[in-house]
């Protein structure tokens, strides 16, 4: 079978990686950008010992998406640089609230303490779960805020919630979907009529799902997983940067002679019995199979001629913009060490948080911060569209008064990522499910993987190539 890959970022790499090993070739890989990795990109400063990142850089080695993460990481032979639960990063995670940095809790005694910013004990939120019951009605979907509030009130709601949903997604925890982040919770929930006697009656009735049982892997888990789990990793990241595991696919693919093709923008796509013809910017290449890996609003023109209904509901599936300010100052300025700190959205603050990159890896005589703005609330802070300067001043202010550092940064990046993180909104699952099903019904010989769909984190992303490949008939 001939498939063609759309997409060079970490799907669509992983897409080719796993359809080679089921398939074989031939096999192509259309990436628009004269680059692979999409959002995964790094400057390495090795003439100063520091690295900027400004998309993702830690992954976390957590379940069956960690571990096949995990088993490409090996095959590739790459240098992985975990970072242990022990480790200053992996424990320490602050907020900046009420005009003060909070440290949150890291141990189960932190429950019974009264942690600024909370002005209760956090034990007394997982009591309200337990004494409250679930009489709403049944419901499919709610935002992750009215089910946080709903369970554990609104503090928490409020400045745990609201502030880990930007730091995953740079979202409005009132849109995110509950399923977005806590679909296990929020099912136990539904079942059992709280979250907590959920979690505990689960323990005895619902079956455990392993990596085995699910046939991922075919002999043992793998190495690397098991190096993590015996090693207590909460994370890791890749020597010399993130950006290293895109260019180590792209080798490993082209040495097995799968084509990666640069600056190659795929235009439209139309659909016949016969295959799929992709229309490029010089020429027009038919194909039986298409996998796209692009997000779902780069994919809904391609498709629009053809299948308007599809187009628009691809375009369903929303997108935020982030501003990404990466910082380096010489010498070591940081009073509080961590993986850094999340401004929640209740502050009102023009930055959503910052990531303590020095102290997450190793860079010598360093301090390297990354200031990230934006996400649902960019055009309420940047609507005006303010100049590089303007943005890298607003950063720089931010992290002296919040971090009280003096110093003006020495290098730095200012990235304005647009369209960067897709927003799981109430009623996601739906959403996909109807473009699946959509897909299915016209027999479209169209199978979709990346960040749209199935999970934002790199985990997933790798996860759902590899499902869509194996979903693929054999012939
Ligand atoms: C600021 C930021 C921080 C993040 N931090 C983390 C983190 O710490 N940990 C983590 O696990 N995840 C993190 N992520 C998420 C992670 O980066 C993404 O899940 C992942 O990179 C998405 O990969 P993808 O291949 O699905 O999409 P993309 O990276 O968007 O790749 C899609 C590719 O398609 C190409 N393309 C677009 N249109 C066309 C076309 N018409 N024809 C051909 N090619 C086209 C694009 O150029 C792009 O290369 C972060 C993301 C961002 C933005
Ligand atoms: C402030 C903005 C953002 C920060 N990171 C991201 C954004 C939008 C993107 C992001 N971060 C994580 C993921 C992957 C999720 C996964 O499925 O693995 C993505 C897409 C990891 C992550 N980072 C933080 C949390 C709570 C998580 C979830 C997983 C985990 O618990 O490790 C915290 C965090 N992110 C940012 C900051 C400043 C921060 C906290 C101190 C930046």
């Amino acid at each position: 079978m001939t498939t063609a890959v759309l997409g060079g970022g970490l799907s669509g790499l992983s897409a080719g990686y796993y359809l080679l090993r089921r398939f074989g070739k031939p096999l192509t890989i259309y990436e628009a950008s004269p680059r692979v990795g999409g959002w995964v990109r790094t400057e390495n400063r090795k003439d100063r010992n520091f690295i900027f990142e400004s998309g993702p850089r830690t992954i976390r080695p957590v379940g069956l998406p960690g571990a096949n993460t995990l088993e490409l990481v090996e095959e590739l032979q790459l240098e992985v640089t975990p970072i242990r639960r022990s480790h200053v990063a992996a424990r320490n995670r602050m907020l900046f609230a009420k005009g003060q940095l909070c440290m949150l809790p890291n141990s189960p005694k932190g429950l019974f303490g009264v942690l600024p910013p909370f002005t209760k004990p956090l034990y007394k939120a997982i009591l309200r779960d337990l004494v409250t019951s679930s009489k709403k009605a049944k419901l499919e979907d709610e935002s992750i805020y009215s089910f946080a509030e709903r369970r554990f009130g609104k503090e928490i709601a409020d400045y745990a919630i609201s502030p880990m949903i930007c730091g995953i997604c740079a979202g409005d925890a009132r849109e995110i979907s509950v399923r977005f982040l806590m679909e296990g919770l929020f099912e136990k929930e539904q079942k059992y009529g709280g979250v907590l006697k959920g979690s505990l009656m689960a323990r005895f009735k619902d079956k455990q799902v392993d990596s085995k049982k699910e046939g991922l892997f075919a002999q043992e888990q793998p190495k690397l997983y098991a190096r993590a789990l015996e090693e207590k990793w909460a994370m890791y990241g890749l020597q010399g940067g993130l950006e290293i595991l895109p260019k180590a696919m792209r080798k490993y693919l082209g040495e097995r002679d799968v084509s990666v093709q640069l600056s190659s923008e795929c235009r439209n796509l139309t659909f016949s019995p016969s295959g799929v013809r992709m229309t490029l910017r010089e020429a027009d290449v038919p194909v039986e199979h298409v996998i796209s890996s692009l997000p779902a609003h780069k994919l809904a023109p391609l498709v629009k001629q053809q299948h308007p209904s599809l187009s628009a509901q691809l375009l369903d599936i929303p997108y935020v913009d982030v501003l990404v300010v990466n910082m380096q100052f010489p010498g070591k300025l940081l009073k509080q060490q961590g993986f850094g700190l999340l401004v929640p959205p209740v502050e009102k603050l023009p930055i959503l948080g910052v990531i303590f990159d020095s102290c997450c890896f190793e860079m010598g005589e360093n301090t390297v911060l990354t200031v990230m703005m934006g996400g649902h609330w960019f055009d309420q802070w940047f609507g005006d569209r303010p100049s590089p300067k303007q943005i890298l001043d607003l950063a720089t202010s931010q992290v002296q008064r919040i971090l009280q550092i003096r110093e003006e940064p020495k290098f730095s990046r200012v990235h304005t990522l647009h369209k960067c993180i897709p927003q799981y909104t109430v009623g996601h699952k739906r959403r996909v499910e109807g473009i699946r099903n959509y897909i299915k019904t016209y027999k479209l010989p169209l199978s979709l993987c990346g960040a749209a769909y199935d999970g934002v984190g790199i985990n997933d992303v790798i996860l759902s190539a590899r499902r869509q490949v194996e979903a693929m008939p054999s012939s």
